[in-house]
């Protein structure tokens, strides 16, 4: 990955020199160096600071973007006074994000820049994946995140290449997928994405960090962090999640409605399953104000029917109003499930995530990706939540997003190096968006 290389100024006891590569200490500094540059793609830049003042950059050379490349002001290397240095200085984070130029990421990358996720102390690197078609627009969007001047901000960069837009990931926010057009099979939807995922899954296991989380936006989102995981086998099976979190948002709201309380009294909510219409938003283990919601709300039939069905389907509705797919709310719960990984989960609380199941305690099928109940200590890892209720009608309808979960894996089996595809698909079952 190209990184403009610094020339040393007429050096000042005073300054430190620090540049921007991911492996080094940075400094997090409260003020936005002085730097008066146009923005030059693919160009070393060199820039003298004397007492301030940046002289104006010397574009070196100019070409197209073919791959990953550092972007414009985030190619320079900068002086920071050593008065500024705090004892906050932390180690950047290398955040990689597919799908970058799609909508889902242009609200994202935002809020990760911002500091929403991983703090106001901790800078960020984010190097966004597009292809050949989104090009100019993820340079679009590199732009504005220029222009945003955000303080923690340290490096951006735009590729095409998997292989090198994943070097030394810590996280991967895998959100670039096609979307289901009029007239293709669900199996054709899960054949062409399970093939991106396939790939994507290699190009991690060969370059990103040994402990990346990776958390998987696109549809059909559980089954493809399954072929994900499948084609990295170096990276732990367990630090994949299919993104669950807007459905568990969804429910939240829902619930809150329904009792007349504000939103943050609803606890302990549960998204069994797929990100598809058999998910099961669990009420029976779910809290109001502490209490077992079936006990605030005592209309079992509008949560077994209403209820269920509204959060199953909330996000087709949402598709008829806007004329395409939430992508501000999506985008807000993957900031939701990255905080829920890195900060420690609030005494009895849970939150849901679809990972792989490897010895759950629910005799859910092994070997498949499903949200279940967990909680962190805020270390990116989860444990699974072992304490709780079952009964007949969440067995049940746990068992048909299972069921369904089976048949897409059953689908995907020349992507996991599982043998001949066979696609069985249960013909009732879609993704929220699909109604
Ligand atoms: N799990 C969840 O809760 C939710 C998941 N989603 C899913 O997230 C995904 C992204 O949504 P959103 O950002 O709104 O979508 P957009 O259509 O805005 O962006 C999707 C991106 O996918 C990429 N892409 C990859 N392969 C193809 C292809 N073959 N054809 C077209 N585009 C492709 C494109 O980027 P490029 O050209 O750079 O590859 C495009 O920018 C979708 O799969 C959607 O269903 C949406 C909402 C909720
Ligand atoms: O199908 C889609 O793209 C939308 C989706 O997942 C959701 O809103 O939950």
């Amino acid at each position: 990955m190209a990184v403009a290389e610094f020339i040393p100024s007429s050096s000042s006891s005073l300054t430190k020199t620090i540049s921007l590569y991911s492996s080094q200490l940075l400094h997090v500094s409260t003020h936005k160096p002085r730097l008066l540059l146009t923005p030059l793609r693919r160009s070393k830049i060199c820039c003298s600071v004397i007492s301030n003042e940046v002289q104006a950059p010397v574009p070196v050379a100019k070409e197209p973007i073919k791959k990953t490349e550092c972007f414009g002001v985030f190619c320079l290397t900068y002086d920071l006074k050593a008065e500024e240095e705090t004892s906050s200085w932390k180690k950047l984070i290398n955040v990689s994000v597919s799908g970058a130029a799609g909508m889902i990421a242009n609200h994202l990358l935002f809020k990760l820049a911002s500091g929403e996720v991983f703090g106001p102390d901790q800078p960020v690197a984010l190097k966004l994946l597009g292809s050949e078609r989104s090009i100019q627009a993820l340079e679009g969007v590199a732009m504005e995140l220029e222009d945003s001047l955000f303080p923690l901000l340290r490096e951006v960069s735009i590729g095409i290449d998997p292989y090198e837009v994943f070097q030394d990931a810590e996280w991967a926010l895998l959100i670039g997928a096609k979307p289901r057009g009029p007239g293709m099979e669900r199996a054709g939807l899960l054949d062409i994405n399970g093939q991106i995922f396939a790939e994507q899954g290699k190009a991690l296991n060969a370059v990103a960090s040994r402990n990346v989380k990776v958390i998987v936006v696109g549809n059909p989102c559980n089954t493809n962090a399954l072929i994900c995981l499948k084609n990295a086998p170096d990276i732990p099976a367990k630090n994949f999640h299919a993104l669950t979190r807007l459905d568990e948002n969804r429910a939240k709201c829902q619930l809150a409605l329904k009792a007349g309380v504000f939103y943050d009294k609803v606890s302990n909510m549960t998204i069994w399953g797929n990100h598809s219409t058999t998910q099961v938003p669990d009420f029976l283990n779910a809290k109001i104000n502490g209490f077992p919601v079936k006990d605030v709300i005592r209309d079992s039939k509008w949560l077994e029917e209403e209820f269920t069905e509204k959060i199953q389907k909330r996000g087709g509705v949402l598709i008829q109003k806007w004329g395409r797919s939430s992508a501000a709310s999506t985008a807000v719960s993957v900031v939701d499930a990255m905080r829920s990984l890195v900060t420690p989960t609030p005494e009895g609380d849970w939150f849901s995530t679809g990972v792989y199941t490897n010895g759950n305690p629910y005799g859910i099928a092994e070997d498949i990706v499903f949200s279940m109940p967990c909680r962190s200590k805020g270390d990116g890892d989860y444990e699974l939540v072992k304490d709780v209720l079952m009964d007949d009608y969440l067995r049940s309808r746990i068992k048909k997003s299972e069921d369904e979960l089976l048949a897409e894996k059953r689908c995907v089996a020349h992507l996991t190096g599982e043998g001949i595809a066979v696609c069985d698909l249960p013909g009732d079952t879609m993704l929220p968006g699909e109604m």
